[in-house]
């Protein structure tokens, strides 16, 4: 019998302990602020910055959001940057992804403070989840929100097979730091690889980050695996992930369906971490 695992559910629990956080922090004359900066008019970039907004409002955050137009020069969003960079109510700043191409998305990363760099995506942050440091730096949202599905539903971590389809920097290669951090043994595969399905199917956990449309099908999963859908894509109108998932849930043991799976964990995780970056900043 399948499990699913649901997001929704974990995310509003994580909501709730967030807003707690905020609200004491309010208390002592503290109160935590994002910048989201939003580029261009892309509908899915509109869509998740909006959704960013209306939850830092019901956390009773600070929370602005800075748009500019798709032809913006790098120069002015460096300046933007330069001043949220320098703006003490400011706590994390976030640039939506994708960008439009005439723009250096590294650039434009690194520029952001590392202590205000809410998506652990600048280099320097990076750089401490691969090498395992201990102490207080934000990491990509939605792998640290795969991992806190993955505690919420798991016993353990440790000596498990995970299979991770995808080499992205937002979430393949963040989420196999965090699992290896944590005594996984984890596989990175892509649509490049031969005969993927030996590795899928040798998978306790399978990670689909893909962006190929009901890509995994039961044939290629481990009976009673748990299987993390990352995939968000829109057919016909409709939401559907990486993973086939009336086919898949026949044979897995947990698994997260789109939508209502991984996407809530990424912005429960985003209000989490503002509020992290806020209360490392008091002591850092
Ligand atoms: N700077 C960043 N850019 C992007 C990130 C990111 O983490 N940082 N991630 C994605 C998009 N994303 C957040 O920005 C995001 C994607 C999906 C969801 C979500 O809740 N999805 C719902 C369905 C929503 C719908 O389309 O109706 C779900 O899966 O249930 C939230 C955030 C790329 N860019």
């Amino acid at each position: 019998m399948v499990n699913i695992i649901d997001g929704h559910n974990i995310a509003d629990k994580l909501n709730i302990e967030t807003k707690n956080r905020v609200d004491e922090l309010k208390k002592k004359g503290i109160l935590p602020g994002i910048v989201v900066i939003l580029i261009g008019e892309n509908p899915a970039s509109v869509l998740y910055t909006r959704m960013k907004q209306q939850t830092a409002a019901k956390m009773g955050m600070h929370s602005v959001l800075k748009k500019f137009p798709e032809d913006v020069s790098q120069d002015e969003v460096l300046a933007a940057i330069q001043e949220y960079n320098e703006d003490p109510t400011v706590n994390a700043i976030l640039v939506q992804l994708p960008l439009p191409k005439h723009l250096n998305q590294t650039e434009i990363i690194e520029a952001i403070d590392p202590k205000k760099d809410v998506d652990g995506f600048n280099s320097s942050n990076v750089g401490k989840l691969y090498n395992n440091e201990k102490g207080n730096y934000p990491v990509s949202c939605t792998s640290r929100g795969i991992m806190t599905l993955l505690h919420a539903y798991l016993d353990q971590l440790e000596g498990k097979n995970v299979t991770i389809i995808g080499r992205s920097i937002l979430v393949s290669r963040p989420l196999q730091s965090l699992l290896i951090n944590e005594n996984a043994t984890v596989t990175m595969v892509s649509l490049h690889t031969d005969n993927i399905d030996y590795y899928t199917k040798h998978a306790d956990i399978l990670v689909v980050a893909a962006g190929k449309p009901n890509l995994i099908k039961k044939e290629q999963v481990k009976p009673g695996a748990t299987v993390i859908d990352v995939g968000i894509n829109k057919i016909n109108k409709h939401l559907v992930g990486d993973v086939d998932f009336d086919d898949v849930k026949e044979v897995a043991g947990f698994i997260t369906p789109v939508p209502g799976g991984v996407g809530p964990m990424t912005i429960a995780t985003l209000m989490q971490q503002t509020v992290d970056l806020t209360e490392w900043s008091l002591i850092d």
